[in-house]
């Protein structure tokens, strides 16, 4: 339990603050969002705050599908004959679902490659990948016991980092977004970035 919380959460955060970094007015529409639900009277944000905090949602969500921890699931084993999309598959298979490709398929989603938390918003005209085909987590009955604890966590924990410190990438140039091997799908090379202490927290 302690293994599946862990890296999964503090490598999606990764990501996370990789892609706002790359994208300044990303990081500065989230911000403002905080600030408008919180106002200017040095409060930190609370578990409580995240239900009104839809970008900020919608970021986890985005990163989740460009960069899905897990990006083939768990392995699983077929309990009888099936098949699937015409290929027979006998009892006792080991089977993996490639969530990376099928949240990058360009059938499924607009854009696909980009990142555009706008796509998660309510009210957002999202193509059917939005609704069927975003499964980090994976899906039925062994899916993921932890997602509403990580999604609440990284929440929070993303929200506060966002609301109490200022971010600057460390040059001109972008944050390498090159995936690692592993298990779980760690970035190749990890974040290096500048942070300083806003307002708030002085
Ligand atoms: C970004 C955060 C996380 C992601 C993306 C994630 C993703 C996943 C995925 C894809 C699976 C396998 C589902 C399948 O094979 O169909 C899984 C299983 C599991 N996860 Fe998570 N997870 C996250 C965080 C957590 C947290 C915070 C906990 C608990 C504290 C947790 C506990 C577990 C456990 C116990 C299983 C095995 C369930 C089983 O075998 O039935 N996970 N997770």
């Amino acid at each position: 339990m302690i293994a599946a919380g862990t890296d999964t959460t503090a490598e999606t955060l990764e990501w996370a603050m990789s892609l706002l970094l790359n994208h300044p007015q990303s990081l500065q529409k989230v911000r403002s969002e905080i600030e408008l639900l919180v106002g200017h009277d040095r409060r930190l944000i609370q578990f409580s705050d995240l239900c009104n905090l839809p970008y900020l949602h919608s970021i986890l969500k985005e990163t989740l599908r460009l960069y899905p921890v897990a990006p083939m699931l768990l392995p699983h084993e077929s309990s009888q004959d099936c098949t699937i999309a015409g290929f027979h598959v006998p009892r006792g298979t080991i089977l993996f679902v490639n969530v990376y490709h099928i949240h990058r398929d360009p059938n499924m989603w607009e854009e696909p490659k980009s990142f555009k938390p706008e796509r998660f918003m309510e009210g957002a005209t999202t193509s059917l990948g939005y609704k069927i085909m975003m499964m980090p987590f994976g899906m039925g009955r062994r899916s993921c016991p932890g997602e509403g604890l990580a999604m609440r966590l990284m929440g929070f924990a993303l929200g506060a980092m966002i609301q109490c410190l200022e971010w600057r990438r460390l040059g001109e140039e972008e944050v390498d977004m090159e995936e690692g091997a592993g298990m779980t799908m760690p970035k190749a090379k990890p974040l290096e970035a500048l942070c300083m202490p806003r307002g708030i927290i002085i």
